[in-house]
């Protein structure tokens, strides 16, 4: 059962039709941002199942890198931002994939020590192309992936079984 706090924060999350382009249910995750308690009792709920047992959190710009600085900062842990592509002048790995509304190419510094145990972190699961990219970019760069977390996970795109059955996710939502 979701405590009180979890429960507002949920409420929080906006459905947006037809954004940012037809066909798409937008879910904005920008109010329970805004709101401390709620970002509390969300990062806390994020990254309680592993904690102890990660080094880094990685975090998928942009929405991804407010949660993994967060997360971290609660942990006590680094950060590793992974990028949308042209953004770093060094690159370690760089991986193209598709989301639910268009394609990106991600890439990532080459700052983690080899075998760190990273925990992938975004906002929202949904096809789960931007996540299993993720987490390929980790592995290449010599990091063990621990877990994968997310605020929300929309059911019936298939996002569960591209990312692997370890993912967590506070909150499930039907598609529509
Ligand atoms: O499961 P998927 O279908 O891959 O979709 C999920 C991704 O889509 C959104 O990012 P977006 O690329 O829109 O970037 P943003 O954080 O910059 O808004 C969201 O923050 C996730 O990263
Ligand atoms: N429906 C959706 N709402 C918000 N972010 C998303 N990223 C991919 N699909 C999304």
């Amino acid at each position: 059962m979701l405590s009180d706090d979890l429960t507002r924060a949920e409420s929080q999350i906006t459905r947006h039709p037809d954004y940012p382009e037809p066909g798409v249910v937008f879910r904005d995750i920008t109010p329970l941002l805004a709101d401390g308690t709620s970002l509390r009792a969300v990062t806390d709920a994020m990254y309680r199942p592993f904690a102890g047992g990660f080094d880094i959190v990685a975090g998928v710009e942009a929405r991804g890198f407010l949660l993994a600085g967060t997360i971290a900062s609660l942990a006590g842990t680094g950060v590793l931002p992974i990028r949308k592509a042209g953004k770093l002048p060094d690159p370690a790995a760089s991986i193209e994939y598709t989301l639910e509304y268009g394609s990106a190419r991600i890439e990532a510094p080459g700052v983690l020590f080899p075998g760190a145990r990273v925990l992938v972190v975004d906002d929202i699961l949904a096809t789960g192309g931007t996540l299993a990219a993720s987490q390929q970019l980790v592995r290449e760069l010599g990091g063990e992936l621990v877990g994968t977390t997310v605020i929300l996970e929309l059911d019936g795109l298939g996002g569960r079984e591209t990312v692997g059955d370890h993912v967590h996710s506070v909150f499930t939502a039907a598609l529509s």
